[in-house]
């Protein structure tokens, strides 16, 4: 992390969605949609294929255009200072954001060299990155010899090597095995501890999300039907239950999973969107080869 970045963003909170709309022709893919991200806080954006989530993070990048007052990033506002917001964050998208063709390294640095990494640092930078993510020992191959869990690997180190105070992850370990998943995770959660960073990521694996983010927004068409630390929003299911009399104190906690039912409702079977049954596979390793 460079210091003016730490400075600049200290004591304000990361991301701030006020009201955030977004319509694409006309449907409403984010609708009225108030978050706000703390500094260092692991942060979840939990929901079905279709919920938004997509949306959201591409307009808290500036990827997507909206109006002033409506995002800000460590203060920034979206629409005004798009730049400033950019200087600050580090994206890993859902497609696939590594070539091929390229070695690790030269991926690292071709988004070292993006992000204005100052040229008198951009070896040592990369070097950093790809240690970050373990993998200084196949920095000098070609990406396309790289597992699928490497490459996600591979996308983190490029988003890092700007050293960005806000990290946006958009489904992550989708498609990975649970090795991988844990492994991609690990690199996640030790950087962080390292530098501070937040983390917005979305994800459909309730698992994840359970055990590495602080606190998690459930999201369904466009809003956000719950947010809270996952054993908070479990604990409220449980409490709701017991007062209805669905359930005892002595029946174990419902899952975060259990808590999106109760949220959404009906809906989540109406459009086929059990969170097992929604993964999209995104293809990573054999999309390279
Ligand atoms: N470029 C686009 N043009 C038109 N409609 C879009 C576009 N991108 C997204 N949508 C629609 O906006 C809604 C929200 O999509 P979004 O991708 O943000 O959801 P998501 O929660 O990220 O789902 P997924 O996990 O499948 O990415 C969906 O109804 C989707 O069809």
């Amino acid at each position: 992390m460079t210091e003016d970045k730490a400075e600049e963003t200290s004591g304000t909170d990361a991301v701030t969605c006020d009201g955030l709309d977004y319509s694409f022709n006309g449907t409403k893919a984010v609708d009225s949609l108030d978050l706000s991200v703390g500094a260092g806080e692991v942060f979840g954006l939990l929901g079905p294929n279709g919920a938004g989530k997509t949306t959201a993070i591409r307009c808290i990048t500036t990827l997507l255009p909206v109006p002033a007052g409506m995002v800000r990033v460590f203060g920034h506002d979206a629409a005004k200072e798009p730049m400033a917001v950019r200087r600050l964050l580090g994206y890993v998208p859902q497609q696939l954001s590594a070539d091929a063709t390229l070695t690790g390294r030269e991926n690292v640095t071709l988004f070292a060299r993006v992000f204005d990494v100052p040229r008198r640092e951009r070896a040592e930078r990369v070097a950093q990155a790809l240690a970050a993510v373990d993998l200084t020992d196949a920095a000098d191959r070609m990406a396309k010899t790289f597992s699928g869990g490497m490459i996600r690997r591979l996308e983190l180190a490029q988003a890092l090597v700007s050293a960005p105070r806000l990290l946006m992850l958009d489904e992550p370990t989708i498609g990975l095995d649970p090795i991988a998943r844990t492994s991609v995770w690990e690199h996640i959660t030790a950087v962080r501890k390292a530098t501070g960073m937040t983390v917005l990521v979305t994800t459909h694996y309730m698992d994840e999300a359970e055990q590495y983010c602080d606190r998690v927004a459930l999201m369904h068409r466009g809003r956000i039907h719950a947010l809270g630390t996952p054993g908070e929003l479990r604990g409220d299911l449980r409490a709701r239950r017991v007062a209805s009399g669905a359930a005892t104190g002595k029946d174990p906690l419902p899952t975060l999973e259990d808590v999106f039912r109760d949220v959404a409702g009906s809906g989540l079977d109406e459009e086929g969107g059990d969170f097992r049954d929604v993964r999209t596979t995104r293809r990573t390793a054999s999309r390279v080869g």
